[in-house]
């Protein structure tokens, strides 16, 4: 059968002179949680009472200051609920509780009983006010129905002013009226009857202002019809200042978001929601969703408070028993998630422009796929960058800094990455930092708890620098090559002789050789003791700050150069100044790839070396570097 056949699409209103679609939410609505009657209505299991006090006290803590606590007439556990918090004194004096009655008599009555004794209620009262119900649950007419609402406010008008007398509790009554199926009614007959309730509640004052709740109660229409139909309401009621307009949107459709969004445009006042999106079917509005929409717009959010959202999420999944999905908006666990390394490379660089905006005094948020801080919602920075075979090289240069405090320059990056990328690749699994940790330590030779000395083929025991006097004979033909290309030429010698122990597959051996520095005379020693040819062809190094590379790297003083000469080197054994670390980081490119034109598009083989002194940290990422030319996988 053809849809067409068997759907009836929504009746559009007509209404050419909207005004909602060019307004913009600047201030936030009247917030009420019915949480603990929609939401509990549609639970599998209802929450006992301890659950409901615990979701109570939650809410209470979240900041709101109505809440609809129960549908008392309902079941003993929900009258009991009410009860236990009146009488226990456990509502704040700010907060209105909120009961929920059907248009019938004995409901109502029984629903008073309920509150006896509490400071502040919004009493509910309900009728559903559409065709499909006066026709088929009710076989009513209109006026019928708007008798039935009538009635049943003057009876509740009538307990209000009983329970409001000080020797029946002195209550502060406010008094809320749904059409329910709102949306499914005609739009001048739902302002028909709220006109005819508000008469029969007859205390309607710009002061305590009737709330008329105009319900989504099933999800009908796409939102912007939603908002056409509150326009409507708000422009066609007689004494709006009178009137808390409130938005109750239900999420057949997917749309309860937006069609609260719309609503407030059109003119709503106050929203009825669930957090984290409970309720009937596919839920009420996500409460949770909305807040924080409008926080990341730069609106508090009233005086909601959703920074820990997490302890929401274990409150109401713990009463509710049911989980919330990884990817519910802002509180799912991988909402902050980037595994793809384009998103990953744009996050990197956006910390780094944001850390120095906050140095600046700019704290303005403007990171490439993060629409809020992660920090405002309790997240840490550890949660966004994850890698898996989709991630790229700067999240796994991301999670190195993090783990490690070392800055990896761009191209050793792009080296490390195809290590954790074959990883991935061969477990089609998420990769971890501590198995980033891991593959980074083995694959350039670093001790490690877990992995001990971990030397490489070459490791550095001692070692000594001296200024050559003269231009040795047994200068390597690499060398002369170099400085001859360096201009420096055997006339004007600016050498630096090295001699040192080098373990060479555990065996130590006593090492010669001679450059123009340090690491220039290492590589001669290393290519006369074991034909090792190689070149330097990119160095750098950087102090090993960690707080500064977790928060993005920003003020990390890393130097890129070329091969450092002898003056750029502390040359003196002891000559660390400072108890910080130092890492370099050495490309090694062997001796003919190295002329070839062109050759640098081809990543070499890296190293790392880490010391407190700055020389021995070069010494050791050279000998990390030259330990992977043997073996080509572990670039
Ligand atoms: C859209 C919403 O979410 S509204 C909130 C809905 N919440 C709930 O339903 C949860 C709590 N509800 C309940 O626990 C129960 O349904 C109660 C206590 C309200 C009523 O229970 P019961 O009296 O056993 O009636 P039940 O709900 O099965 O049937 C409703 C009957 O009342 C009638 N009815 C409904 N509203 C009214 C009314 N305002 N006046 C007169 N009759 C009414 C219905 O037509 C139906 O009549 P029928 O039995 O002659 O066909
Ligand atoms: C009682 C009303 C407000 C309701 O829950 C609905 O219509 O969804």
């Amino acid at each position: 059968m053809e849809p067409g056949q068997k759907y009836r699409p929504y009746t559009p209103l007509h209404l050419p002179n909207r005004t909602w679609p060019t307004r913009v939410q600047r201030t936030s609505p009247i917030w009420t949680s019915v949480d603990l009657r929609d939401g509990n209505q549609a639970l599998v299991k209802p929450m006992s009472g301890e659950q409901k006090l615990r979701f109570f006290n939650k809410l209470v803590e979240c900041g709101f200051k109505e809440i609809e606590v129960a549908f008392p007439s309902s079941s003993d556990t929900d009258f009991g609920f009410v009860r236990h918090i009146i009488e226990h004194d456990m509502i704040p004096d700010d907060v209105y509780i909120q009961v929920l009655t059907p248009a019938r008599e004995e409901l109502i009555r029984r629903t008073f009983e309920s509150i006896k004794g509490a400071k502040n209620v919004i009493m509910h009262m309900y009728n559903a006010t559409s065709s499909l119900f006066r026709n088929v649950v009710f076989r009513n007419s209109q006026q019928q129905t708007i008798d039935l609402a009538v009635k049943h406010t003057k009876i509740v008008r009538e307990l209000v002013d009983e329970y409001s007398k000080p020797e029946n509790g002195g209550t502060n009554f406010k008094y809320e009226y749904s059409p329910e199926t709102f949306t499914q009614t005609e739009m001048d007959f739902a302002v028909e009857i709220c006109e005819e309730v508000r008469k029969a509640w007859g205390l309607a004052s710009e002061e305590n202002k009737i709330i008329f709740n105009l319900p989504a109660t099933v999800e009908i229409g796409p939102p912007n019809h939603y908002a056409d139909q509150i326009e409507y309401f708000c422009t066609h009621i007689s004494k709006r200042e009178e009137i808390i307009v409130s938005l109750h949107p239900h999420n057949d459709r997917g749309c309860a978001v937006a069609a609260a969004e719309m609503g407030l445009l059109a003119g709503g006042d106050r929203i009825e929601g669930c957090l984290l999106g409970n309720g009937e079917r596919t839920g009420n509005v996500d409460i949770v969703t909305l807040a924080l929409n409008q926080y990341c717009q730069g609106i508090q959010p009233g005086p909601l408070d959703m920074s820990d959202v997490q302890s929401i999420v274990d409150v109401v999944s713990g009463c509710n028993d049911i989980p919330v999905h990884p990817r519910h908006p802002y509180a799912g666990e991988l909402v902050f998630t980037a595994f793809s390394g384009s998103h990953q490379d744009a996050i990197k660089k956006g910390f780094v422009v944001h850390q120095e905006g906050v140095a600046r005094g700019d704290p303005v948020w403007d990171i490439p796929y993060l629409p809020i801080d992660p920090a405002d919602l309790g997240a840490t920075y550890e949660a966004v960058i994850r890698v898996n075979s989709q991630s790229g090289k700067g999240g796994v240069a991301y999670l190195v800094a993090q783990a490690l405090g070392l800055d990896l320059p761009r191209r050793m990056q792009i080296a490390f990455y195809q290590v954790i990328q074959e990883i991935a690749d061969r477990t089609g699994k998420e990769i971890t930092s501590e198995d980033i940790t891991r593959a980074f330590t083995t694959t350039y030779h670093l001790p490690s708890l877990e992995l001990g000395k971990n030397e490489g083929r070459f490791a550095l025991r001692s070692f000594t620098l001296s200024a050559a006097k003269a231009l040795p004979a047994d200068l390597s033909a690499s060398m002369l090559e170099e400085l001859s290309a360096a201009g420096t030429g055997a006339e004007t010698p600016r050498l630096l002789t090295f001699e040192g122990d080098i373990a060479e597959g555990g065996q130590v051996h006593k090492l010669r050789g001679s450059g123009n520095g340090a690491i220039s005379a290492l590589l001669d020693a290393l290519e006369k003791a074991f034909g090792v040819q190689a070149n330097v062809r990119e160095y750098s190094e950087h102090v090993i700050d960690r707080a500064s590379l977790i928060a993005g790297g920003a003020s990390v003083s890393s130097v890129s150069a070329a091969i450092p000469s002898a003056a750029a080197v502390d040359t003196k054994r002891s000559g660390s100044k400072t108890k910080a670390q130092a890492a370099s980081y050495v490309e090694l490119v062997d001796a003919d790839e190295s002329e070839r034109v062109g050759a640098r598009k081809a990543t070499g083989f890296w190293g790392v070396g880490i010391d407190v002194d700055i020389t021995a940290a070069g010494l050791k990422a050279v000998l990390s570097a030259a330990s992977n030319i043997i073996n080509p996988t572990r670039r």
